[in-house]
């Protein structure tokens, strides 16, 4: 009984912990270029070329479903979603350089050792 109370309380923990972290990235996209699924009435083409689109509404979704058991799941979707974009946009465009500007910048602001702390949660 102990263990699962203790079980409930780390998830929760990460919980609030990836909300923290969402927050703070979401911050550095004002353009909302990362908010929604990109469709392909914006991007011609893109659920053809992109296969597993992500975005941050998406993690939100994630996060509320309890679907991150650790926080690198959560850092390999923000990978993903800004890959995505340097993926099917060329680089001289505003998406891809936003793209790379946001990943140098989240994975800088994730990857800091204050936050060991979450790496081991949830195992
Ligand atoms: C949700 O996506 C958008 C929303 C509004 C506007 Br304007 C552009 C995009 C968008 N467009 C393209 N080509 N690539 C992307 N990668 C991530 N965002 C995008």
């Amino acid at each position: 009984r102990q263990c699962v109370i203790k079980k409930l309380q780390e998830r929760t923990f990460l919980s609030k912990g990836l909300d923290h972290l969402l927050a703070q990235l979401e911050k550095k996209d004002p353009q909302n270029f990362f908010a929604w699924p990109v469709t392909d009435a914006i991007a011609p083409g893109y659920s053809q070329i992109i296969s597993n689109p992500m975005d941050f509404s998406t993690m939100r979704q994630k996060i509320d479903q309890n679907e991150y058991k650790h926080l690198d799941e959560f850092i390999a979707d923000f990978k993903l979603m800004c890959e995505n974009a340097m993926k099917y946009n060329h680089a001289e465009t505003v998406y891809y350089k936003a793209s790379k500007k946001l990943l140098q910048a989240g994975l800088k602001m994730m990857t800091s050792d204050k936050l060991g702390w979450m790496l081991n949660l949830v195992p």
